[in-house]
């Protein structure tokens, strides 16, 4: 199996301000009490991911799954610790982020193309097979700014499916979309899949997920705690809603 994403001992953390003026600084600081913590969001976190292989990545909210998928696509660097991607990546993560919101669809296929990766002439080539996918040809020329949020993710989706990448990353995008552009979604990250293309998959729906995904990994708190087949790696997440929800339900005095 040839590797296409190794991550090495990977640590994140992030500084949480608790004064943001300064009043709120000289309070705190009169009453002894901090100004910031710091959080750790990925604890040493060693995974690697093989060429073809769809891996779905779970977790409770704030587990750490986003971060990682941010590590990976190198928008952003760890703190400790290595990650290494093989090949053309393209990632949907903050759908639409590449999109600028004054410019028209068609602008963007041209400017978020080319973010992603893809030369002029490819932009050209696959113009109307992107515009066709996401079904807003009708609004081609309205700037951005003016679409619904569905038809951003659309157009975002539909650019980042067609750059060919040998590495795809989506986060939660599926969740956006309304139920027949989903589908469409799930069907073309079928045929990327039967591509030999290596997808990272985070979303919070486990039964799309271990009907879509050969692999399963359950973070917790920072870590990874499973890996293996996509079911038990999604009971496992059931398992800590369960925990959560009771946890919160013995805070209410239910
Ligand atoms: N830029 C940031 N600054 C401060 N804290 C952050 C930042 N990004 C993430 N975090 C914190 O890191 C932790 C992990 O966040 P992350 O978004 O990776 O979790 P997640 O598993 O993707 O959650 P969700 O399912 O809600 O998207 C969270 O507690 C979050 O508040």
């Amino acid at each position: 199996m040839i590797p296409s994403i190794v991550i090495d001992s990977v640590s994140k953390h992030f500084t949480l301000r608790h004064a943001h003026s300064f009043k709120e600084m000289s309070v705190r600081a009169f009453r002894g009490q901090r100004l910031s913590d710091r959080f750790t969001a990925l604890d040493h976190v060693s995974l690697t991911l093989h060429q073809g292989e769809t891996v779905a990545l779970m977790g409770l909210n704030g587990s750490g799954k986003s971060t990682l998928l941010k590590l990976m696509s190198g928008v952003m660097q760890p703190d400790e610790g290595s990650v290494r991607v093989r090949g053309r990546i393209a990632g949907l993560i903050d759908v639409g982020a590449g999109l600028h919101p004054e410019l028209t669809g068609r602008e963007n296929v041209y400017l978020n193309g080319a973010i992603l990766g893809m030369s002029r002439a490819e932009i050209q080539r696959k113009f109307d097979a992107i515009v066709d996918f996401s079904g807003i040809e009708r609004f081609l020329d309205d700037q951005v700014k003016f679409y619904s949020s569905g038809m951003f993710m659309r157009l975002a989706f539909s650019i980042a499916a067609h750059t060919e990448p040998d590495v795809f990353l989506i986060d939660e995008v599926l969740a956006v979309g309304d139920p027949p552009f989903r589908e469409k979604c799930l069907e073309r990250i079928r045929e990327l899949r039967g591509e030999g293309r290596t997808m990272v998959i985070v979303a919070h729906d486990i039964q799309m997920l271990v009907g879509l995904c050969d692999r399963g990994v359950t973070m917790r708190q920072g870590r990874v705690v499973y890996d293996g087949p996509t079911e038990e790696a999604g009971r496992l997440v059931r398992e800590d809603r369960q925990a959560r929800r009771a946890a919160a339900m013995g805070e209410i005095g239910g």
